[in-house]
């Protein structure tokens, strides 16, 4: 299955912030998308997911409209949107019911491996950042999405949080589900991804593969050296 970004420009109102952007997510490969503050990672995430309707060109999954094909994404954004009247158990009640989910295992073990069990009855405002994100992830890995949106996730985790999110990325690739990484942690990117996408200033400037990046005429040159190239080129 595939997920097709065609020649995508979009942005705010009238406001065009990204532009022609083009790329293909296949299952079962994690793509990073890296870039400054501002350069568009979050707009970009946004067409995918349909919060935002492109200006020109379409997003498409497995040739089809973005629209028909919905349930297949989800997305784990910056800021944890949780509903405050929920508890933690009722957010998760509300996506097994929404996703027509009948059985608690996987919730369970995520429940555990994220440290959640204590949190599980409070309401939004009664929890860390870092464990609404917590609540997020697993609220968007339950759904068993084809494609999981992820949007720098890293910020607000744990030492032990990130290490078991980092493997659980591992394990979603081998279970199939094709993934988009927007983050800045570009040692992460160069070690999880397969495909290095660097935005910038609305513009996608370079798209290779990490065996490109680790070929013998760059075996010296980290994802760092090409990303400081290609945005400091202009200054
Ligand atoms: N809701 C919005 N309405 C209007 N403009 C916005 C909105 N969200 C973002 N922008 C603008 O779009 C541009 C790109 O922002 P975006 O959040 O996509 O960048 P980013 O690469 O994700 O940055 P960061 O690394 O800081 O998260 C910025 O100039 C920003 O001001």
């Amino acid at each position: 299955m595939m997920l097709s970004v065609n020649r995508v420009s979009g942005g705010y109102l009238t406001r065009k912030i990204i532009r022609d952007i083009s790329f293909d997510l296949h299952t079962g490969e994690i793509i990073g998308l890296v870039g400054l503050n501002g350069a568009g990672k979050s707009t970009t995430l946004r067409h995918i997911v349909g919060t935002l309707k492109p200006m020109d060109g379409e997003v498409t999954i497995n040739k089809q409209d973005w629209y028909s094909q919905r349930d297949k994404l989800a997305l784990i954004p910056d800021k944890p949107h949780l509903y405050p009247n929920l508890t933690v158990y009722e957010h998760f009640e509300f996506i097994k019911r929404l996703y027509q989910i009948n059985t608690d295992d996987y919730l369970n073990t995520l429940v555990d491996r994220y440290l959640i069990r204590t949190h599980i009855n409070k309401y939004p405002y009664a929890l860390s950042k870092g464990t609404q994100q917590k609540v997020s992830i697993i609220s968007a890995m339950i759904s068993s999405p084809t494609f999981l949106i992820i949007d720098e996730p890293f910020m607000g985790l744990d030492p032990r949080g990130l290490k078991y999110f980092t493997e659980d990325l591992i394990r979603l690739k081998k279970e199939s589900v094709g993934i988009i990484l927007s983050t800045h942690m570009l040692n992460i990117a160069e070690s999880l991804c397969d495909r290095i996408i660097v935005l910038h200033e609305g513009h996608q400037k370079s798209y290779h593969d990490i065996p490109y990046l680790t070929a013998d005429h760059l075996k010296d040159v980290t994802l760092e050296d090409i990303f400081f190239s290609i945005i400091e080129e202009k200054r």
